[in-house]
This record gives structure tokens, sequence and C-alpha cells, in this order.
């Protein structure tokens, strides 16, 4: 009689990635969570089709000495990411693969744009570079580009990009509904963009916390522009938010269990607080309850091997 269920094929699981080989970097704020050189992360995606997770998500931690105000290493067509794309889709064809578009990972100032004088973000700017970003994923073979960089008219350009250079099978999901929140703390750790952007926030391009219909605006933008797929951003403490699109618009709408929810549950495991393998998967359930075909979450991998424990793939 349960209404909402969880399979390994609702997950998508986000890793990070570094140069190198055979190195793997702990990220201190997400107990658990390593960067990883592409040779490592290739046996993570070999466990990931193993378990049947149908596609993980890629996020780069780049060395200091390639960023640039502009960002323009994200342009690179032989940058860290397209040559992971590259090698994941050659090993791993059934594996899907998301890439991030976005520039804060690039950037010495850690926005996900570009910037004037002032530190105010240029939207039309930033879109030419996103589209030069996205087009070095897309052409090495990612599956699904998700810009999660929040500018506005950018889900459209990259439509239009895609169709111009022939690739019309390459998805778009869309990071529509992603609030200016602090639970994205752990994950700048990771990328190495919270030294990076100090004291400054991304406030004037990511939707306030006390904002839900700004979500539905988005949202409904980002579908007419030609998303394929839409996000709300973060996950549990905006399942309100997450109902309301799905209900409004009923298309493929995910959820991201960010950093910062990661580390809490993490840390409360830690100190036998919670009981982890209940916890997690509730709120797994919980996010389907709210309306989400499937949801980032670093716990993937766990989630799944409970799954397949179980005989439920
Ligand atoms: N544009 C970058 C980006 N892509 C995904 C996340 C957050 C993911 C997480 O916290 O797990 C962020 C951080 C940010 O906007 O500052
Ligand atoms: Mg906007």
């Amino acid at each position: 009689m349960r209404e909402s269920r969880v399979s390994v094929d609702d997950l998508i699981y986000p890793v990070f990635v570094i140069e190198g080989n055979n190195k793997r970097v702990q990220v201190p704020s997400m107990p658990g969570v390593e960067r990883l050189s592409l040779d490592l992360l290739l046996k993570q995606a070999e466990e990931c089709v193993k378990l049947g997770i149908p596609v993980m998500a890629l996020f780069p931690s780049i060395d200091a000495s390639l960023k640039t105000p502009d960002g323009r290493e994200a342009a690179n067509p032989d940058g860290l990411i397209p040559r992971v794309v590259r090698s994941l889709k050659e090993h791993f064809p059934e594996l899907g693969v998301m890439c991030d578009v976005a520039l804060d990972p690039y950037t010495t100032h850690g926005q996900d744009g570009l910037i004037d004088e002032t530190g105010f973000i240029l939207n039309d700017e930033t879109i030419e570079m996103l589209v030069k970003q996205m087009l070095a994923q897309a052409q090495a073979g990612a599956d699904i580009v998700a810009p999660s960089d929040m500018m506005d008219g950018r889900i459209g350009i990259i439509r239009d990009a895609l169709e111009a250079h022939g690739l019309i099978y390459t998805k778009i999901m869309a990071y529509s509904a992603k609030y200016a929140s602090c639970y994205y703390g752990p994950f700048r750790d990771a990328v190495g963009s919270a030294s990076n952007l100090g004291k400054s926030n991304k406030a004037v391009y990511q939707q306030d916390p006390g904002n839900t219909n700004e979500a539905l605006w988005e949202v409904g933008l980002d579908l007419a522009e030609g998303a394929d797929m839409v996000m709300v951003k973060p996950g549990m403490p905006y399942l309100d938010v997450l109902w309301r699109v799905k209900q409004e618009f009923q298309a493929p709408t995910f959820a991201y269990q960010v950093s910062g929810e990661y580390s809490m549950l993490m840390a409360a495991f830690q100190n036998g607080w919670l009981d982890e393998k209940k916890t997690i998967m509730e709120t797994m359930l919980c996010f389907k309850r709210a309306g989400a075909d499937g949801v980032l979450t670093y716990f993937a991998p766990q989630v799944a091997r409970w799954l397949n424990e179980e005989g439920r793939k």
C-alpha cells in the first residue's frame, strides 16, 4: 500500500575529480567523500555500473594555477573534465555522465560567472563562456549537461548551441530552483572555491530562501527554453518547493541532497545519534514522496548497495 518507492535507478552519484594518478584526497568537511584521479574514478564508475546506478555527475577540483577571473579553463576541450568524460564513455558507455556547467571551480574569485570591477555578476558575458564550457563537455560525450550557474536565459542559448553543433542527443538538466544556500559550504571546500569566494555570496543569481513563487517562474522559464529536466536544490530543507514544482509542471524533476545535508547526517552517524541506514533510506523516500523523479546524493553507492542486498534493484 506504499505510495512511493526508492529504486537504484532513481540515483545520480556526484563525484569530485582531480588531476594525477592514483590520487585520492579526502574532503575534510565531507567524511567519506574523496576527490579522485581518473584511474581511481574508473573503479568507482565500474562499481556504479555493477550496482545499477544510471548516472554519475562530475565536479572538478582544479589546480589554483589554472584559475583566472574569467574561468576560461572551463572551456578547454583537453581540460580535466572533457578528458574524464571521454575516458568514462570509452570504458563504460552504458553509464550516464552528467557535467556541471558553471565557472566556480575555475574562477579566481569563486563566483559561477564573470564579474565586473565591483564584483557584480555579468550575466550575458558569463553565458558566452558557459556555452564554450558546455560544448567541450558535450563534444567529449557527456550525456547530460547541467547548468548550475543560475544565469538568466542560459538554457535557451545552450539549447541553441547544442542544436547548431548537431548535438541532438545531449540532454539538459537545469538547476532551475537553486537557492543561495549555506548548505553548499562543504561542496565549496571540495572543489576549492570556498577560500576564493571569501565573504562574498551568490545572492544576486541564486534564489532567496524565502521565496517559492520564484522557483516556479525559474522552472517555467527553463522548461520553455528547452530544459529536459529540472532540479530543486538543496533537497530536504526545500521539499515544499520540490512538491510545488512537480505539481505545477509534471516535468522530470530532480532533487539534490547537497553537501551540507550529507555532512550533517554524517556527523550524526559518527556520533551515534542517528541510525545510518534507516535515516538515509528515509530521506530518499521523502524525496520520492515530495515528487522527485530522481535524487543526486553522495550516498548513492550505499543506497544502491542496500537496495541490491534487499533484492530491490
Ligand atoms: N555552481 C556550483 C555548484 N554546483 C553544485 C553545487 C553544490 C552542491 C553541493 O553542495 O553538494 C554548487 C555550489 C554553489 O553553487 O556554490
Ligand atoms: Mg534567475
